[in-house]
This record gives C-alpha cells, structure tokens and sequence, in this order.
C-alpha cells in the first residue's frame, strides 16, 4: 500500500548561471509530496489501526526534518558566493546553505535524502519512504525515487 501526504511551504532562490530570469533573487510556493509504501497496520485498539502510518506523523517529521528548516528562508547554493555574502551581512537572517544548486530537482533529493532515514518502522509493516515529489510551481515538479 502507499500513502502520500502533501505540505507547502515558502522560499526564496536563483539558479546562479541559469540562462534566463532564474538566475534572479526570487521565491516560490512549493508543495512537496512524502510517498510512503508499507503494510496496513493491523492493531486493534490501537490509533493508528488501518493506517500504513498516520498522515499527521508522515506530515510532522517532514515539517520538523524539511518544512520548517526551509520555510520561508533564502537557499543559497553553497558555492554562489556573491549572495551567500550578502545573506550573510543580513542579522538573523534565515539562510539554508545548500550543497546543491537549488532547482527543484536537487531539493527533491535533497529532502529525500533528509527524510529516508526518518520515517521508521514502529509496526513491524515494513514502512519505507518510495518518493518525494517537489513543485516549484503547479506546473513543474521534480520526483527523488527511493
Ligand atoms: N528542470 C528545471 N528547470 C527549471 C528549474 C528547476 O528547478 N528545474 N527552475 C527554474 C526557475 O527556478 C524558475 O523560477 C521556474 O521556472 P518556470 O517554470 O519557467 O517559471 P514560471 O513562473 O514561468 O512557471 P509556470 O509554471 O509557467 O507558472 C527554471 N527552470
Ligand atoms: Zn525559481
């Protein structure tokens, strides 16, 4: 069985290099999908009986691990020194130093990478996270497959 819940934040970027307007300051609504396969939990008496893991659990480990970190922060590409410079002349500032260039692409795995190990087997149901699928816009998504 697979579940998928859904979650939105906002954050700002550029693509440094990028051959039109993206490689300007600017920011996004992104939404970003946690698909998780596992067996259905059968507990009796127990919350989450029916369930492969309660989306409000899959929804607050991504928000602590992922959502939260990002929302409403610059992400920076680690090696675009000009605006990391900047950020950092900025007090309190809420900067993510990316290691990636941060496209669509590169935060779907990024997020994946962040989330694999987080969404753990309580059940014995064989929880396991397939996918993370990051929108950069309604029209354009990127998908990090386990
Ligand atoms: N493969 C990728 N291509 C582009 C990425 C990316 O992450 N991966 N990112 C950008 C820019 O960040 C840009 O902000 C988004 O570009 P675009 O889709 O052209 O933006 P629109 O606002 O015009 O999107 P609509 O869906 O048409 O509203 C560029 N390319
Ligand atoms: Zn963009």
């Amino acid at each position: 069985m697979h579940i998928t819940t859904r979650l939105e934040f906002d954050a700002g970027h550029r693509i440094p290099n990028h051959k039109s307007q993206c490689k300007n300051l600017h920011g996004h609504r992104y939404a970003i999908e946690i698909t998780l396969s596992g067996d259905i939990i059968t507990a009796e008496n127990t919350s989450d009986n029916g369930m492969v893991m309660d989306f409000s659990d899959v929804k607050a480990i991504a928000k602590d691990a992922v959502v939260n970190v990002w929302d409403h922060a610059f992400l920076v590409y680690q090696h675009d020194t000009d605006v990391l410079n900047f950020l950092n002349t900025l007090p309190n500032h809420k900067t993510v130093v990316f290691p990636t260039v941060p496209t669509a692409e590169n935060m779907a795995a990024e997020a994946f990478r962040i989330l694999k190990a987080r969404y753990q087997d309580t059940y014995g149901n064989h929880l396991k996270l397939e996918k993370v699928r990051l929108y950069e816009t309604p029209n354009s998504w990127a998908d990090a497959l386990g």
